[in-house]
């Protein structure tokens, strides 16, 4: 907190090269779910490591960083999680009729047990104590913080060649019960990683026909939220530009 500390801790923000621009952005915009592409191969430690500390490079509220990372290897575990996974899928599936209960089901929406690691990333919401900076009036923001450092896991593991699939479909609690977490500590995801020789172009669920892309200028309000939905041709041009939107 010294004022000569603190200059001497900052370095020039310029920015990156064309190049490395160019990486980041393919990083972003290539990043896939990924169910059925993995392939059987470990993955490389040293890359492990670089992924886990991207992760924990996230930002978090009031620097609180929440997360814990349980690497799941042994196969009786994943089949006990892939159990869990079956039978709210089947549940999810349930909530829907005719072609489109079909349709969910033609879908496959996990990787556990193709994926030769998993891994389930934790928030413990009580890692800050009594006064987490930023986090009085927003109690929810340390659940965020923890989303930022599974998105940077994504992330970098699309540079290294490394797939990842987010799985949802679980009952929290008895899932909660498998791992033994403790009172205070939430699952924010459950990962399957592995490496990938390839990967969709574009979302699977909008190659199969599941759901379409948004286009971004739908998105995009200017000042206050519409009172009739509107559409604003604000960004039209520079997202016609960018040839890696899908
Ligand atoms: C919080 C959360 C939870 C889930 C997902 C994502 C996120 C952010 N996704 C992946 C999701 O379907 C996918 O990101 C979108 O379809 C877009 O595709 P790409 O990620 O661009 O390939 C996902 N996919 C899946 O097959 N089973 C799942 O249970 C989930 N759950």
């Amino acid at each position: 907190m010294q004022p000569n500390t603190e200059s001497r801790a900052l370095a020039a923000a310029s920015p990156f090269s064309s190049d490395e621009r160019n990486a980041v952005y393919r990083a972003i915009h290539t990043r896939r779910d990924v169910r059925n592409e993995f392939l059987p191969d470990p993955i490389d430690p040293d890359i492990l490591a670089r992924l886990l500390e991207a992760a924990h490079a996230a930002p978090s509220v009031g620097y609180m960083q929440p997360w814990n990372f349980i690497l799941v290897e042994d196969e009786a575990n994943r089949r006990a999680v892939h159990n869990l996974f079956s039978k709210a899928n089947i549940e999810a599936a349930d909530r829907l009729v005719g072609q489109q209960r079909l349709d969910y089901l033609a879908l496959k929406l996990e990787g556990i047990l193709k994926a030769p690691i998993n891994i389930v990333v934790t928030c413990d919401r009580k890692r800050g104590g009594d006064f987490v900076l930023g986090r009085t009036h927003n109690p929810e923001m340390d659940l965020y913080s923890t989303v930022c450092a599974v998105q940077n896991f994504w992330l970098a593991a699309r540079a290294e060649g490394i797939g990842v699939g987010w799985v949802s479909i679980y009952d929290d609690e008895a899932l909660k019960a498998h791992f033994g977490l403790p009172d205070g500590v939430e699952i924010i995801a459950y990962l399957c990683v592995g490496k990938v020789d390839q990967l969709y172009q574009r979302p699977e669920l909008q190659v199969k026909g599941w759901r379409d892309k948004i286009p971004l200028e739908k998105l995009i309000f200017r000042e206050r939220w519409p009172e009739q939905s509107h559409v604003l041709g604000f960004y039209r041009e520079i997202a016609c530009k960018n040839p890696a939107r899908g």
